[in-house]
C-alpha cells in the first residue's frame, strides 16, 4: 500500500515533530490538534509555541481539530499520552478508514489495566493495522533535523516496510522490526528507568550508580520483555539499549529531569503543578509493576521508583533495599 496522507494525532512536542518528519518526506500531512482555537494559533504562527517554540511549521503541515477529517489518511499517528489511548480509539472507531495503519508513538502501559498500548488498540479498534515506532527521539533533535534513527515494529512485515518508506527522510531513518510487544515494553519502561537515573543523579550518588541502574535495569525489562512473548535482541536495538542510554541520561528528557528534581528533595506534586509536558514513567511506574506482578516477573528497580513516586517511600530506603538484597549471578 502506498502512504501518501499521514495524520498525526495530538500536538504535544513529540506530534508536532512527527508532522515535521512526514512533512520533510514529502507526505500530505495532517496535524490533529484537540482545541480549535490552538489549531487556529499554530496554523496563524506556524510554530507550535507551546511545546516547539521556535521551531518553523511548513504550509505543507495542516492542521485541525476535526478528527473525522484527521482520520481521512494511510497512517495514522498517535502521539498523544498513553493514558488517552482508549479515549482516542472509541472517538475514532465510528471514523476509522478501512485499512488505516495505526502507528503508536507514545509510550506507556496502561495505569488501570497494565495493557500495552496495541493491546488497547486491538480491543477498541479491531480493523485497524497496529504498529509501533519508538527509539531514541528527542522531539526538539528531529525537529532541528539532528540525525535519528528509530524502530518501527509490526506484525504485518509489508506495511512496516510501507511505513518505513513513507517517514524516512535526510536525516531521520527508521529500522524495521517484527517485535511489537519487545519494542513497546522496552520504550514503556525506559521512563520509569530515567525517573530512576534521574533521582540518584539528583542525589548526588553518582555515575557509577546510574551505571549500575542502567545495566540491571537492562536485564529487568528484559524479563518483562520475553514475559510479553517479545524477543531479548530487541532489548540490544533502538528501542531498547538505544532508547535507556538516551533518556537515562540526558536532562533533556523529561522523565531523568522530573526524578532529578526529586532527587533533590522535591516533592511530586510540587514539580508536576510546574510542569506541562507529560512524564510518562509517573503513570507507567504503577502499570509495571501491576503488569509484572501478574506476569510474576521481579522487577525490583520498578517497585522501587513506584513506591517513590506513590507510596511515600524515601530514596535513601530504596537504595539501602536495593544494595542489600542478596547477591547473585549476574546473568540469573
Ligand atoms: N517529546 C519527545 O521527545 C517524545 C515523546 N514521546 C511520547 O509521545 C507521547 C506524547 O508526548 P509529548 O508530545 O512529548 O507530550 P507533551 O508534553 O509535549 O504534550 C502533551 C500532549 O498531551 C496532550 N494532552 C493533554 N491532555 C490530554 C487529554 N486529556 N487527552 C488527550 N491528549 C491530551 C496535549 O494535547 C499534548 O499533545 C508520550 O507518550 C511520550 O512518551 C515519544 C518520543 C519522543
Ligand atoms: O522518549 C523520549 C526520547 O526517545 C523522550 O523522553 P522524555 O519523555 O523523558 O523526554
Amino acid at each position: 500500500m502506498s502512504i501518501e496522507r499521514v495524520s498525526i494525532i495530538g500536538a504535544g512536542a513529540w506530534g508536532t515533530a512527527l508532522a515535521l518528519i512526514a512533512a520533510r518526506a514529502g507526505r500530505q500531512t495532517t496535524l490533529f490538534v484537540r482545541r480549535a482555537e490552538l489549531a487556529t494559533d499554530i496554523s496563524a504562527q506556524r510554530q507550535n509555541a507551546d511545546y516547539l517554540p521556535g521551531i518553523a511549521l511548513p504550509e505543507a503541515i495542516t492542521l485541525t481539530s476535526d478528527l473525522p477529517h484527521a482520520l481521512q489518511a494511510e497512517a495514522i499517528l498517535y502521539a498523544q499520552p498513553a493514558q488517552h489511548l482508549r479515549g482516542f480509539c472509541r472517538a475514532a472507531r465510528p471514523h476509522w478508514p478501512g485499512h488505516a495503519a495505526l502507528v503508536l508513538c507514545a509510550k506507556g502501559i496502561e495505569q488501570q489495566s497494565g495493557l500495552l498500548l496495541h493491546e488497547i488498540a486491538a480491543s477498541e479498534l479491531p480493523s485497524a493495522r497496529v504498529t509501533a515506532l519508538s527509539g531514541p527521539s528527542f522531539a526538539i533533535d528531529v525537529a532541528r533535523s539532528l540525525p535519528t534513527a528509530v524502530a518501527i515494529a509490526g506484525t504485518d512485515g509489508a506495511l512496516v516496510d510501507d511505513l518505513m518508506l513513507a517517514l524516512s527522510h535526510g536525516a531521520f531513518r527508521p529500522y524495521g522490526s517484527d517485535d511489537l510487544a519487545g519494542v513497546e515494553v522496552a520504550g514503556a519502561v525506559k521512563n520509569v528507568l530515567a525517573i530512576a537515573c534521574g533521582m540518584v543523579m539528583g542525589a548526588g550518588l553518582g555515575d557509577n550508580a546510574r551505571a549500575a541502574l542502567i545495566t540491571r535495569g537492562l536485564a529487568e525489562v528484559s524479563r518483562l520483555v520475553l514475559a510479553k512473548g517479545g524477543r531479548s535482541e530487541t532489548l540490544m536495538g533502538l528501542a531498547g539499549l538505544g532508547d535507556l542510554v538516551l533518556t537515562c541520561s540526558s536532562p533533556k528528557s523529561r522523565n531523568m529531569s522530573l526524578g532529578q528534581e526529586l532527587g533533590q528533595g522535591r516533592t511530586l506534586a510540587e514539580i508536576l503543578s510546574q510542569r506541562h509536558s507529560v512524564a510518562e514513567g509517573v503513570t507507567t511506574a504503577s502499570a509495571v509493576v501491576t503488569l509484572a506482578r501478574s506476569l510474576g516477573v521481579e522487577m525490583p528497580i520498578a517497585e522501587a521508583v513506584n513506591r517513590i513516586l506513590h507510596q511515600g517511600s524515601r530514596l535513601d530506603a530504596e537504595v539501602g533495599a536495593l544494595l542489600s538484597r542478596p547477591l547473585r549471578r549476574e546473568s540469573e
